[in-house]
């Protein structure tokens, strides 16, 4: 129906440059993208009869959500867990325009082209927002990795301790040689489940090697104390030692730390960076915003590896966010049944280790972080902008600027929901924000100009899932010209010749 409308999205707070601003942004009917882009609010007249103009004000117009890790888990049986219809269904819910999916849960896992193609086949048709695909490194299959970068995947991701699911098994210190050695002049991204047992956790025996309880618990299995206990920092601190050990090996790689838990691994990593190793760690919404404290024994709705630490852990970890060292928050999206998951109080060793949080990132950040000081330009930055960069997207997506996807989220801060089945859009309706009131709302999705979903409305059913594979190469920002045109600092010249030019020669896409 505006398929062959101009788009004009405006609002008097709208993130833009890294800053907030009043903001009116012009959307190509035919290509989705934003082709203009004005930091003050025009009025609706300016524009050509048959345009659609929307004015937010003063709800808050940000870039859609980059969310660089979650687990969707289709094909094969654990689909059941999670899939892309679901899964995307509630990204689009919360704002979240993009996903990248993890090479690990689905069957077969994505560690060859063969796999990744049956996973795209998968996901085609399925999918309410963008989705990119991550490959997997596991032991013996270096010979797939460069084949797979061909194939578009956006990164790579490997374990250093057992995953959990026997078809990803964990790469010894020669396994990543061999994969830094096949990937060193690749444009790709290397990423570590950085958690690995020291050795002086092999004192303790046999159970140590008991798959996802790698120190035998000491105390009641169902107390979350005994589980933090048995995955201490050491574990990402002793990791972190061995990937940074192993950088010389391919020093023009960039390496990445997912879900980093523990602050101790923080002054390591900036160690590294200064000594000019190319690594970057990101955290994820439930280890900032929930504590070990606030963990009632038996919840194991809370369990997943690395673990939630305690309070300090987690102001220690905001801080890292504001000082830079730490760049993205992403989900870490891994829901399983109820079953598995042991709901209704359990056994933190047998319960299936993961969280379910997409679609709800934005307003967990927002209800934490704003009794920190952090404002939404910086959670944008840190779920979008910096998202985006580490998958090799931006230039595309993660920012409102010209050439860049209409991805756009519409944010009213200031108003509050309780987190009920209702506002659970994965597959199975469990996870610990559950009951919590959490405040700010995302009031609509817009994925490449299109509105997909209106909190009024709910989902676009008629247009379905218009979500697009990304399975091109990575790029850069500076593969796209973004300019921004700031009409109060024109002449008013300028500022018709632009104003016709948004509505007669939209078609024209500058670059
Ligand atoms: N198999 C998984 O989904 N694992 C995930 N599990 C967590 N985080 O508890 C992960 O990313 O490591
Ligand atoms: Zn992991
Ligand atoms: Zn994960």
């Amino acid at each position: 129906m505006e398929s062959s409308q101009t788009t004009v999205l405006a609002s008097s707070n709208a993130i833009v440059n890294g800053k907030l601003t009043p903001a009116t942004i012009i959307i190509s009917p035919s290509t989705g993208k934003i082709i203009n882009v004005y930091t003050e609010l025009l009025p609706e007249n300016s524009f050509p009869a048959g345009t659609v103009c929307k004015d937010y004000s003063p709800k808050v117009l940000m870039p859609g959500l980059v969310d660089a890790h979650v687990h969707l888990n289709e094909p094969g049986w654990r689909t059941e867990w999670e899939g892309f219809e679901t899964g995307t269904r509630a990204a689009a819910f919360g704002g979240v325009t993009t996903v990248v999916d993890m090479p690990l849960n689905a069957i077969p896992p994505t560690t060859t082209v063969e796999n990744l193609n049956l996973k795209v086949n998968a996901a085609r048709g399925q999918c309410w927002v963008d989705v990119g695909f991550y490959g997997g490194v596991i032991p013996g299959n270096d010979g797939d990795l460069k084949d797979l970068v061909r194939e578009g995947v956006r990164g790579f991701k490997c374990f250093l301790i057992d995953s959990g699911v026997e078809e990803f098994p964990a790469v010894s210190t020669e396994d990543i040689a061999k994969a830094m050695t096949a990937l060193k002049d690749e444009d790709t991204l290397l990423m570590f489940h950085a958690e690995k047992l020291p050795p002086i956790s092999l004192s303790v025996g046999d159970a140590v090697l008991h798959g996802d309880a790698p120190l035998a618990p000491a105390g009641p299995l169902e107390s979350y104390s005994t589980f933090l206990a048995s995955r201490p920092p050491a574990f990402e601190t002793y990791a972190l030692a061995e990937i940074v050990n192993s950088a010389p090996v391919a020093p023009n790689l960039p390496l990445h730390i997912v879900h980093l838990s523990a602050v101790q691994c923080l002054p390591m990593l900036k160690e590294a960076q200064e000594k000019g190793v190319k690594i970057t760690a990101e955290t994820c919404f439930h280890y900032l915003a929930l504590a070990a404290e606030d963990i009632k024994d038996g919840d194991t709705r809370h369990k997943c590896c690395p673990p939630i630490r305690e309070k300090a852990n987690s102001d220690g970890l905001w801080d890292a966010l504001k000082d830079g060292l730490i760049t993205t928050v992403v989900s870490d999206h891994s829901p399983c049944t109820p079953n598995l998951k042991l709901v209704g109080g359990g056994d933190f060793f047998q319960a299936w280790g993961g969280i379910s949080t997409v679609g709800l990132g934005l307003s967990v950040l927002w209800t934490e972080g704003k009794k920190r000081g952090v404002d939404l330009v910086q959670i944008s930055k840190w779920t979008s902008e910096e998202t985006a960069r580490q998958v090799g997207l931006l230039g595309r997506k993660g920012k409102i600027a010209v050439g860049y996807d209409a991805d756009i989220c519409i944010f009213d801060p200031e108003t509050s929901f309780k987190v009920t089945t209702s506002e659970m859009h994965f597959k199975n309706k469990i996870t610990p924000y559950e009951d919590k009131v959490l405040d700010g709302i995302v009031c609509e999705t817009w994925l490449r100009g299109k509105q997909i979903y209106s909190k009024d409305v709910g989902f676009d059913e008629a247009a379905g899932p218009l979500g697009a594979l990304l399975l091109e190469k990575r790029q850069q920002e500076n593969e796209t010209v973004a300019i921004t045109t700031t009409l109060s600092d024109s002449s008013e010249d300028l500022k018709t010749s632009s104003l016709n030019a948004a509505g007669t020669v939209l078609e024209v896409l500058p670059n």
